[in-house]
């Protein structure tokens, strides 16, 4: 075991207060294998410069080249303390050197001896003196004191030491010689370098591992992935900040890059723990050999400690990319660590503001940290580490859309929002009881509102670039008015006669339409509201202000009141070739909303006018099911009332005692409706009695009953009178096919009245009992006969006939 201890015997915190205290070493211990690093670092440097000096950059070139002047003059230093360095200098080509997982082949000996000469001649070009290769150049037993001493006297100083005192884990390599990247720190005038140099002190445990473990400890260890760890390691701050740590492993998924050997991880879990750090210090570990003076250098230095296999990959790879590109997350993350290398009080405090992205990146990476075995290579963590950084730099307008696309997606909408379920409820909830007649209403609708789009990014481990993946909100839903309708026949919509049919009292007075669901994760789009139906009866107008916009006149006949909002878009739907990652999305839109004036204009085939006490609600009570009220005082009918009667077939009816079927099923094969309305009065468009307003109700009959009191004298004046009303409610009324009910014909006065009737009215009058249902056979054929010529009529002119 090859031991490389050049120690630094005084705490040093720069390079300037270092040198001296190397002058003053009469001897600086130092070994073969030493050498060679350094002698292959020097190389990678040169490497480096080229590779700069070649892509114009001259910023970095000078940086590396600084780097490099230090290493040469402290290997001057070391030269000239050791009276046997040309024993202790590389051997030949043909020997083989393998150092940590990637080794230093025969090649890279070479090149090394090579770039050694290269050096000469660099420092011959009167560059400033440098001591990186200190960082390299391990003290192991040491160490700790050192560390506190620094920490004693310099912060900065501190802050690399207890970097250093990361690397040192119970798995690693005791064999390897501990870095001390402490000189590096102290270099005022180049005070970017120094901090980046600082950073990295944090990552090279791991590094560090893999360029002196000469051991079997790491020889099957990835040495790019664990250098990306290392790296990555470095940006999660102070290392020495054991408590500080644990909040920000989020950046685990670094972690898992390396693959190697699970002594490593094992230390690293430790090394968060807190626990590798006074471990560490206890002994004579490799400890790391840091520094990484910019985003690119950092990673193309550190990849100068492998083989060249491992150097010239990262350089093709997207991470140079990422940190070229100008991520200003990254980037103020970096200058966050710069000024923390300045004062370590001030490092710490900033690196945590820098890193608010960390805590997303915990939640899409943190299952990673207990499978450090699935991820095979630094490029895949190299891709974890741009998406978290990507998604960090996202995090603060992901987290303000997450209320609206995670939590809000999976929890209940709030109850203000969701006003149509609400009233659906509040009108379920109605009492079954007493029902007004309403045949006008105001209803406020509202359409829901569309779902809100999110913004959020793909989160897989292992998988870089994931985009945008926020889904649209869903559309609102409508409101729609809805003809009563209970079921179809065929194509036909069928409705039922019931209480809620005859009115719009079960039509609320505001209606407000489902929300559409908010997007989610996965390109998922919320669910569109449902839409929200409102039944009204048959034959409700849909009017906005004077505007007659829907005649629901038949059932089944739909009117949509009031469209639901379109739902927001997500990110994913602003993905262009010139944004890639776009954090925008758009709420979803309000619903429409109109305020609707119904009115019903009762639906049926037949409409009967007559006096009060003509009987008309008896008749209606004889021939169909309707139960209207009956008394003997006038206006005992206040509101329209609809009676179906169902007509089997006409042979049927008419051989039957009552010459009636009242059938209350649905196999009616035709059926007719009958319209009772309040009793009219002579000056009835005065407004005297009821008035004629209720005549809407017959507006809509295709032919009328008129029903007269047959016991009453002069009977057929009622039927002028009627007439004249009708024709000045609606010109043309009273000219619709009708048919003349003479009614109480059981009554002796009335039977004497017939002929006096007819003689004036016509012999089409039909005279009938409703009270004992005298000739009502003759009525139904009568209303089939009217139904039939109106049917006839209809098609004629391309209309559906209504059906019951
Ligand atoms: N004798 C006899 N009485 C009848 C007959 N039809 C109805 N009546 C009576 O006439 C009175 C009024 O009957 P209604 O059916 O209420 O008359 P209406 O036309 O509906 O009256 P309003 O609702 O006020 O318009 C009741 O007392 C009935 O019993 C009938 O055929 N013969
Ligand atoms: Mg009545």
């Amino acid at each position: 075991m090859e031991h490389c201890a050049c120690t630094l015997r005084t705490g040093t915190t720069g390079l300037m207060s270092r040198q001296p205290a190397a002058r003053r070493l009469a001897v600086i211990p130092c070994s073969h294998l030493l050498l060679c690093q350094m002698l292959d670092e020097n190389h990678h440097l040169i490497q480096c410069i080229l590779d700069y000096q070649s892509k114009g950059k001259a910023a970095e070139c000078t940086q590396y080249q600084q780097i490099l002047h230090r290493n040469l003059v402290y290997l001057a230093t070391i030269a000239d303390s050791n009276q046997n360095m040309q024993s202790l200098l590389p051997a030949p080509p043909t020997q083989s050197m393998t150092l940590g997982p990637g080794g230093l082949s025969q090649s890279g000996s070479s090149q090394g001896l090579h770039s050694q000469g290269s050096l000469s001649d660099a420092i011959g070009a009167g560059l400033p003196p440098s001591s990186l290769m200190q960082a390299q150049i391990g003290n192991g037993p040491n160490h700790v004191s050192m560390q506190q001493t620094a920490q004693s006297t310099l912060p900065t100083t501190s802050m690399s030491m207890s970097g250093s005192s990361h690397g040192s884990g119970p798995g690693y390599s005791h064999s390897g010689p501990a870095s001390q990247s402490v000189p590096l720190q102290g270099q005022g005038t180049i005070s970017n370098y120094v901090s980046r140099a600082n950073i990295n002190m944090q990552s090279n445990p791991v590094s560090m591992m893999h360029q002196q473990a000469a051991s079997s400890h790491y020889g099957s260890a990835q040495g790019g992935s664990q250098h990306y760890q290392g790296q990555s390691m470095a940006m999660m701050g102070p290392s020495g900040q054991g408590s500080s740590m644990m909040g920000q492993r989020p950046l685990a998924p670094y972690r898992p890059s390396q693959q190697g050997s699970s002594q490593q991880y094992l230390g690293q879990e430790e090394y968060y723990g807190g626990e590798q750090y006074g471990h560490s210090q206890a002994a004579s570990e490799p400890v790391s050999q840091p520094y990484y003076p910019d985003g690119h250098g950092d990673y193309a230095y550190q990849q100068s400690s492998y083989p060249e296999q491992s150097y010239d990959r990262p350089f093709e790879e997207p991470t140079q990319h990422y940190y070229e590109g100008g991520n200003s997350q990254y980037s103020q993350q970096q200058a966050g660590y710069q000024q923390g290398t300045a004062q370590q009080q001030t490092y710490s405090q900033q690196q945590y503001p820098n890193q608010q992205g960390y805590p997303g990146q915990q939640q899409g990476y943190g299952p990673a940290q207990g499978a450090p075995s699935q991820y095979s290579g630094y490029q895949q963590g190299q891709g974890q580490q741009y998406g978290s950084y990507r998604a960090a730099q996202t995090g603060p307008a992901a987290q303000q859309q997450r209320p609206y696309g995670y939590e809000q997606a999976s929890l209940p909408k709030p109850p203000g929002r969701v006003g149509g379920s609400g009233m659906l409820d509040l009108a379920a909830r109605l009492p079954p009881a007493k029902r007004h007649f309403v045949d006008h209403r105001r209803v406020l609708v509202r359409g829901g509102r569309g779902g809100d789009g999110v913004t959020c990014f793909h989160s897989e481990p292992r998988k870089e670039f994931g985009g945008p993946d926020g889904g649209d909100g869903g559309s609102g839903g409508a409101v729609i008015l809805r003809g009563r309708c209970l079921g179809w026949r065929g194509e036909v919509a069928v409705s039922a006669p019931d209480r809620q049919v005859k009115s719009l009292s079960s039509v609320l007075s505001r209606y407000q339409g489902l929300d559409g669901e908010d997007g989610g994760r996965k390109n998922c789009f919320g669910r569109s509201g449902r839409p929200l139906h409102i039944r009204v009866p048959v034959g409700t107008l849909v009017k906005e202000g004077s505007e007659v916009l829907a005649d629901l006149s038949h059932p089944g006949d739909e009117y949509i009141a009031a469209l639901g909002g379109t739902g927001g878009k997500g990110n994913r739907f602003f993905l262009a070739n010139d944004n890639r990652a776009p954090t925008t999305c758009t709420p979803g839109q309000p619903g429409q909303e109109r305020v609707l004036f119904l009115e019903l204009k009762t639906v049926a085939h037949a409409g009967m006018v007559g006096f009060p006490n003509a009987g008309k609600s008896s008749l209606l009570r004889a021939i169909s099911n309707a139960k209207p009220a009956v008394a003997s005082y006038p206006f005992t009918t206040l509101n329209p009332h609809v009676g179906v009667v169902h007509y089997e077939d006409h042979q049927q009816i008419a051989g039957r005692a009552t010459g009636l079927s009242r059938r209350r099923g649905w196999g009616a094969i035709q059926s007719d409706a009958l319209a009772d309305i309040p009793g009219l009065i002579r000056g009835a468009h005065q407004n005297r009695g009821l008035g004629f307003a209720f005549l809407r109700h017959i507006e809509r009959c295709p032919f009328l009953l008129f029903v007269v009191d047959l016991s009453v004298p002069e009977p057929w004046t009622q039927v002028y009178d009627l007439k004249q009303e009708l024709e000045k409610y609606a010109e043309g009324l009273s000219r619709r096919p009708h048919a003349i009910v003479a009614n109480k014909i059981d009554l002796p006065q009335a039977r004497a009245r017939l002929p006096q009737l007819r003689a004036r009215l016509g012999q089409g009058a039909i005279a009938l009992s409703a009270a004992t249902g005298e000739n009502l056979e003759e009525l139904l054929l009568r209303l089939k006969e009217l139904h039939d010529g109106h049917v006839a009529v209809g098609l004629e002119l391309g209309h559906q006939p209504l059906r019951w």
